[in-house]
């Protein structure tokens, strides 16, 4: 991969290619695994398997719990694009590597992305376990100029200055809504707002402190740069954290967080996320 400070639209293009060339399919659908959450590439039925290794451009997941490879094939009979593994920033990439397999899947053709992700839950009445449906995030890494839309615009996928006012797709997110409802998960599907912070150390007491008052419910090292870049390419998303940890918000205790704890909690609760991500592309209408 380059060390270029933005995209370079020609890459994009040689990895969709090669992808292209590898597909016996031409999916709409775009699927992100959070961390210990890539059970759901497992039930894509009639798998094709490439490892982000073999894809021109790609960078290689880092982070256990990410496997680094997609997946092609179909769930709920919808034919699918899954990522395991994706890209964060703490791994030293820059923000438009973090975008760029979005830039790959919106030339694939690509039209609705379902992002997952595990993060600490901030707000109170949050347990470990629950699911929060995102319907907006605090991106500071973003707002501090960490953004994959940053450089030259390329106008082939979308404006200089795209809104992000309904970056997470209203119906969608109903569509969710609903499925979580026919699956009889209401009492632990939660709605919030996802605070995203550059990681890979958690935060401080003082830190999530001020992440509840700024109106965070859960906070997390991702999603947020693959949201711009889907949103500036017009495609449209669904987001859902698995709240693996409480946000450890007062001083004095003996608790702690850590990765292992989140994977832990992801393989507990990654079946109930497959059967959500089931339901849901069952629910949802492709034009
Ligand atoms: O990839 P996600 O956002 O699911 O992973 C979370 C954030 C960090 O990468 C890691 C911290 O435990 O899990
Ligand atoms: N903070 C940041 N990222 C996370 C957390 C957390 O508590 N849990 C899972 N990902």
């Amino acid at each position: 991969m380059s060390t270029s400070n933005s995209y370079d639209t020609d890459k994009v293009v040689q990895s969709a290619n090669f992808l292209k060339s590898r597909m016996n399919i031409k999916p709409k659908l775009g699927i992100i695994c959070g961390s210990g959450l890539s059970g759901i590439g497992e039930i894509v039925c009639n798998k094709t398997i490439i490892a982000y290794k073999e894809i021109p451009s790609f960078v290689e997941s880092t982070v256990p719990g990410h496997k680094g490879q997609l997946v092609f094939g179909q769930i709920s009979e919808k034919d699918v694009i899954c990522m395991q593994g994706r890209f964060h920033p703490y791994e030293g990439y820059e923000a438009w590597v973090v975008g760029f397999p979005i830039r790959v899947m919106k030339l694939l053709g690509i039209e609705i992305l379902i992002i997952t992700n595990a993060a600490g839950g901030i707000n109170d009445s949050f347990n470990v376990g629950d699911f929060m449906l995102i319907k907006d995030h605090i991106s500071f890494p973003g707002l501090g100029g960490y953004t994959p839309l940053k450089g030259p615009n390329d106008a082939m996928f979308g404006p200089r200055f795209p809104p992000m006012n309904e970056a997470y797709d209203s119906r969608l997110s109903n569509l969710w809504l609903q499925a979580a409802k026919d699956l009889k998960f209401d009492s632990f599907m939660r709605r919030g707002v996802y605070c995203n912070v550059s990681g890979p150390s958690y935060e401080t007491i003082a830190e999530l402190r001020m992440l509840s008052k700024l109106g965070g419910d859960a906070v997390g090292m991702s999603t947020a740069q693959e949201v711009v870049t889907a949103c500036h390419a017009g495609m449209r998303i669904v987001a859902c954290s698995l709240i693996t940890n409480k946000c450890i918000m007062e001083y004095d205790t003996k608790e702690t967080v850590s990765h292992d704890e989140v994977l832990e909690v992801g393989k507990k609760r990654a079946k109930d996320m497959e059967e959500l991500v089931v339901k849901f592309l069952e629910l949802v209408q492709l034009d």
